[in-house]
């Protein structure tokens, strides 16, 4: 990998380039792309997650699942400094990515999405057309060379080309909703990260478009390396190679908190879970 530090600084790749990968690979395995570690986050006094110790292996799908308010969000928007622009958000730990971490006072945590997107999940184009929509983070970017090969890139790329190709003009608004979560897919990839973080991009789908956000991720995740939140247990099992189960608990003083009971390989933990509360989460006996 590249040594390209994560600063302000950092050149923008060519249309058709892969952006350059961040930091020395000295500290993580080959194929780790990141890695958490002992990761804690807090809103203002409340310690919300504790102790989160993951890799997330490059070109791969990592899902995180669990029942609702275990942290799997707060966990996810770590990952690219998301939680930053939360007022009283705080992460402590060690988050790396490339071997270097993002969350040393050198690092730039614009760099950091650059690298690290994100698709939220409620689509949320701009009030824009549909190529300003793609167009608009190569702008802020400065990577406007080849702007129209870059937006088209990253339109063929969601597998969304051809339904809008002769259609940029027109508003985002205007696409059904799998277009638009879609075109914010895009909108993410026109940048070329190497990360793409989902955060249930499916929950505001119809089976329908659900089924085209998963078979493009099995497509993207040639060129990416995906991180899905999901609620959707067969999705996780589905789209991805490991997953990781989040639960919440009390603390001693009644606190509630969220962390993770088990991380593995996908087909293990749906079909041989090690912890007997992943087995009563996967099998409804609880959450
Ligand atoms: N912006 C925020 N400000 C304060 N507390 C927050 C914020 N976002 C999340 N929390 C708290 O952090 C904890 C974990 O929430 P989070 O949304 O990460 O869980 P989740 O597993 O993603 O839940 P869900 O599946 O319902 O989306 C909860 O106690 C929640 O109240």
């Amino acid at each position: 990998m590249n040594t390209t530090p994560v600063t302000s600084g950092t050149a923008a790749p060519a249309a058709g380039q892969q952006a350059p990968a961040v930091g020395s690979v000295a500290a993580t395995a080959p194929d780790t792309i990141a890695q958490l570690s002992d990761v804690s986050i807090y809103y203002g006094s409340n310690h919300a997650v504790r102790d989160v110790a993951m890799p997330i292996a490059e070109n791969q799908i990592t899902a995180m699942i669990g029942p609702s308010g275990c942290g799997k969000s707060t966990v996810l928007r770590s990952i690219n400094r998301m939680n930053d622009l939360i007022p009283g958000a705080r992460v402590t730990g060690s988050i790396t990515f490339a071997g270097q971490d993002i969350y040393s006072p050198q690092v730039d945590p614009i760099a950091v999405r650059r690298h690290i997107g994100m698709v939220f999940q409620k689509a949320n184009p701009f009030p824009k057309s549909i190529f300003d929509n793609v167009a608009y983070g190569l702008r802020v970017n400065k990577m406007t060379d080849g702007l129209q090969d870059r937006v088209e890139q990253a339109l063929r790329g969601a597998a969304l080309w051809d339904e809008v190709k002769d259609n940029l003009k027109k508003s985002a608004l205007a696409l059904s909703g799998g277009q638009q979560q879609r075109l914010c897919i895009a909108r993410a990839i026109a940048v070329q990260p190497q990360v793409l973080l989902m955060d249930e991009p499916c929950s505001a789908l119809d089976p329908i478009a659900t089924a085209k956000i998963e078979e493009l991720m099995n497509e993207l995740v040639n060129d990416y390396t995906i991180v899905i939140v999901t609620h959707n247990m067969q999705q996780a099992a589905r789209v991805s190679h490991s997953t990781a189960f989040f639960s919440a608990e009390l603390d001693d003083a009644g606190d509630r908190f969220g962390h993770l009971v088990e991380f593995s390989d996908t087909n293990k933990l749906f079909s041989n879970p090690a912890d007997s509360r992943t087995a009563d989460y996967i099998s409804g006996r609880f959450g």
